[in-house]
């Protein structure tokens, strides 16, 4: 059973989470997916919707087998309780695959990091990130 691991805020669900997901779950048997606390989404506006609301759409999407929502202070510890084969990192993130591979050396915990793909727009006016569904909104009914 190889388990992998996605993360992510997923706040307001696209085609582009479905993709990084289904790539993701690819890369092994079991697919657990932990949703980024409010407070830690500190590099861009925090997500509009809840943890919890966040982590039972993940939750729910074909691609997934578990979803949890992460720890406070320690981004570490889920890993360890997950104890997974594969890090799937997302196409555009901007953690250093390096310094994870360090500290997942470091606990003990032997898994690889992996890069998802990224999906491109198959149609005009397809909206793929969730900060551009964000702005139409704020376009159309601000
Ligand atoms: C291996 C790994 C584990 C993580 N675990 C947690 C966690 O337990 N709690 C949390 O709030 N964020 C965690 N994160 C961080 C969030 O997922 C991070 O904010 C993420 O990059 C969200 O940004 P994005 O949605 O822009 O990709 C983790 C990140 C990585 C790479
Ligand atoms: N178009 C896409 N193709 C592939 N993966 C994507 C795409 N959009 C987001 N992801 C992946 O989904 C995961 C969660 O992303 P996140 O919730 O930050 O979504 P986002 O829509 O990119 O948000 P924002 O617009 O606020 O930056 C990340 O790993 C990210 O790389």
């Amino acid at each position: 059973m190889r388990r992998v691991v996605a993360q992510g805020t997923f706040d307001l669900i696209h085609p582009g989470h479905i993709h990084y997901l289904e790539d993701a779950a690819a890369m092994g048997d079991e697919l657990h997916v932990i949703v980024a606390r409010r407070e830690n989404v500190t590099h861009k506006e925090p997500p509009v919707l809840p943890n919890r609301q966040r982590r039972d759409v993940v939750a729910a999407l074909d691609a997934v087998d578990k979803a949890r929502v992460g720890h406070e202070s320690d981004i570490f510890a889920p890993i360890e309780d997950i104890d997974p084969d594969v890090i799937a990192l997302g196409f555009d993130q901007h953690h250093d695959d390096d310094a994870i591979e360090a500290e997942l050396a470091e606990r003990g915990v032997d898994c690889s990091v992996e890069r998802a793909s990224a999906r491109e727009k198959r149609y005009d006016g397809e909206l793929l990130s969730t900060g551009t569904i964000i702005d139409r909104i704020l376009e159309q009914r601000g």
